[in-house]
């Protein structure tokens, strides 16, 4: 039986790493990139049939910021595929990024230095802006069009002969002070990747909640901090490249420097070697790598309550009918 896998942002870092080593795992995978630039997809896919000559990779044009995209590629998916064993969220952007430098010094020389490392907490900021939807662009991306995403593919994610598995990539940087249920999309704050991440944390909990019982199983990883265009884009490579010695020194106190894309999809690739019964809906999978450069995956509890992620189901239901309602009035006047 072939499997089919999806995974969305998977030209580059973490996703196409995991591609690779999702290859490796099932030679018989029938594996579609979902991207936004299809000469990317392209190049992702030779690389990837270098070295697995005889997989069965397959394109998918996908925007998650765009609703229209969403839509579309949706469609495609259904068209093509009779079933979806694995949807990896994987996608995510994080534009302007800031270092507060006196906030990680402070940070330097205090007892939480440990914890500023694995997840940044109050040291970076970022600037959102919003996209051709009326959405900050953030939110939309990292959360918005992946949720979209999942209730256009539910008729494939919920077939009762066999489970399904949505996976999302978030992150150790997810925090509920940084989220705001008011202000689900952060129009106000200084923290949308957060802010969205943590967001995806509690959707994943109340897709668990809504449709274990159709067989649909959604889980949360963080990939540690791994170097990828994503960080790239914090500090550039070169910089990167220079404090690299450092960085290896650091991995001796915390485990969540996985600094390659390779072992930052390592909880990628153990959730998709697990039964779904066996996965806690509470949980975060971290993927860790020791001092000595050992691979290995590790469940942590999330901060959240049921309350706060059926808010925000009702929520995203309440702004995707309203998306709906727009589309379909600017397609009646074009
Ligand atoms: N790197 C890290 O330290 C960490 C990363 N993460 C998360 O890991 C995930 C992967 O990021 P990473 O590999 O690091 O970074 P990359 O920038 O290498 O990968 C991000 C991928 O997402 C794609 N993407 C971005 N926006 C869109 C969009 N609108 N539609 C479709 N695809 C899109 C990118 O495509 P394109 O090439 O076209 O830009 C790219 O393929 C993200 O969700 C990120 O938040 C979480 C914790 C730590
Ligand atoms: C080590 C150096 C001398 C200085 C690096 C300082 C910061 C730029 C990094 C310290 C912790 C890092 C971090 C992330 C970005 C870069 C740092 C702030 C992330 C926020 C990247 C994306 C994620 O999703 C998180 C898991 C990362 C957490 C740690």
């Amino acid at each position: 039986m072939q499997r089919v896998v999806i995974v969305t942002g998977a030209n580059s870092g973490i996703g196409l790493a995991l591609c690779e080593r999702l290859l490796t795992e099932d030679s018989q995978l029938r594996l579609c990139l979902a991207c936004r630039n299809l000469q990317r997809a392209e190049a992702a896919r030779s690389a990837l049939l270098a070295s697995h000559p005889d997989a069965h990779v397959d394109l998918l044009q996908l925007d998650v910021g765009s609703v229209q995209s969403v839509l579309t590629a949706a469609h495609e998916v259904k068209a093509r595929y009779n079933r979806i064993d694995f949807l990896y969220l994987n996608a995510g952007i994080m534009p302007n990024p800031q270092v507060d430098i006196r906030a990680f010094f402070k940070g330097l020389f205090s007892k939480n230095v440990i914890q500023m490392f694995a997840t940044a907490e109050g040291i970076l900021t970022q600037q959102d802006r919003l996209n051709s939807d009326g959405l900050q662009e953030v939110f939309a991306t990292n959360l918005f069009g992946h949720f979209l995403l999942i209730r256009e593919l539910e008729p494939l994610l919920c077939l009762t002969e066999n489970s399904s598995r949505v996976v999302w990539t978030s992150s150790s940087n997810a925090r509920r002070s940084a989220f705001n249920i008011e202000d689900m999309q952060h129009r106000n704050g200084t923290e949308p990747y957060s802010s969205s991440k943590y967001a995806s944390d509690l959707l994943s909990l109340a897709l668990n909640r809504r449709k274990n019982s159709q067989g649909l199983f959604s889980s949360v990883i963080c990939p540690g901090l791994v170097m990828t265009n994503l960080t790239y884009g914090i500090l550039p490579s070169f910089f990167w490249t220079l404090i690299m010695p450092i960085m290896w020194l650091i991995r001796i106190f915390t485990n969540t420097f996985t600094l390659t894309p390779y072992n930052g999809s390592e909880a990628l690739h153990w959730l998709f070697l697990q039964k779904p019964e066996s996965l806690d809906a509470r949980a975060k999978y971290h993927s860790l790598t020791s001092g000595l450069g050992k691979n290995y995956t590790k469940p942590r509890q999330m901060d959240m309550d049921d309350e706060m992620s059926d808010a925000l189901y009702s929520k995203l239901l309440k702004l995707e009918k309203e998306v709906r309602r727009k589309l379909s009035e600017r397609e009646r006047t074009q």
